[in-house]
């Protein structure tokens, strides 16, 4: 049985103040999920501050992006080592937000793909486990483009790390169009784009596709969560705007553990 993870993805928000209220409520509620896993991703500046709220909660934390470089003269960036400095047990990687507005080469998206392939390889290799994000365009999606897209990701990062490194990798499907919209995917729609994903992976092992976990994360709110986290191969939800508020993301947590039956 996999274990449901449910992330929150803070993205470019909070304060040491905010943050301190949004920890204290989710901790408070912290029993009524303590059968799943949840980690959340604050901003790199708050790391210390969720790290010393956590620890020894069974709570989890990460960072939003890594560097693919070890160390050096690479101004703004992270590395996996700091990572672990800061006790992370999760970095995510290829989020469609960075892919869009940070990454380098866009219209090269081969080249684009390469770098988190690297990215995913440095987060493996200091222990952390990515989170890999995955997920079509509003225009791919529009033209029926969202098998092609993703299993292309998939793949590149198959063929850079071999189909081993998935033990130790969750993915995520984030559709570029269902992120911050309000307008999340059917669950019978995030059903079928987990499944040929994991379908993909059995191809190359199916163990580790059996065990592989397979996020959904878009729009994903605490009154949409339960029917999306019942789908076979969802495995729980990256969650952005819905864990910005302690009440919203603890019913998203909770609707988590009712996959455990
Ligand atoms: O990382 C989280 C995703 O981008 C989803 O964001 P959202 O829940 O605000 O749509």
């Amino acid at each position: 049985m996999r274990k449901p993870l449910v992330a929150g993805n803070w993205k470019m928000n909070g304060s040491s103040e905010s943050n301190k209220a949004l920890l204290e409520g989710i901790l408070s509620k912290a029993d009524t999920f303590s059968d799943i896993e949840v980690a959340l991703f604050p901003p790199s500046v708050y790391l210390q501050q969720v790290q010393s709220a956590l620890t020894g909660t069974g709570l989890s934390w990460g960072t939003q992006n890594l560097s693919q470089f070890e160390k050096g003269a690479y101004t703004g960036e992270i590395s996996a080592s700091m990572l672990v400095d800061f006790g992370c047990k999760y970095v995510l990687i290829g989020h469609s937000e960075r892919r869009c507005l940070y990454a380098e080469l866009d219209l090269d998206q081969c080249l684009l793909d390469r770098i988190i392939a690297e990215k995913y390889e440095m987060a493996v290799r200091a222990g952390i486990t990515p989170i890999i994000c995955i997920g079509e365009s509003p225009d791919e999606h529009a033209v029926g483009r969202t098998e092609e897209v993703v299993l292309r990701l998939l793949d590149t990062v198959i063929a850079h790390q071999g189909v081993e490194g998935l033990a130790h990798t969750v993915l995520a499907y984030e559709p570029v169009w269902a992120i911050g919209t309000g307008r999340s995917a059917t669950p019978e729609w995030a059903q079928d784009v987990h499944s040929f994903m994991r379908q993909r992976v059995a191809k190359h092992d199916k163990e580790i596709a059996k065990n592989i976990r397979i996020l959904y994360g878009g729009s994903i709110k605490g009154n949409n969560a339960a029917p999306l986290f019942l789908q076979p191969d969802i495995d729980g939800g990256l969650v952005g705007g819905g864990s910005l508020d302690a009440d919203e993301f603890v019913k998203i947590c909770q609707a988590a553990v009712l996959k455990l039956g």
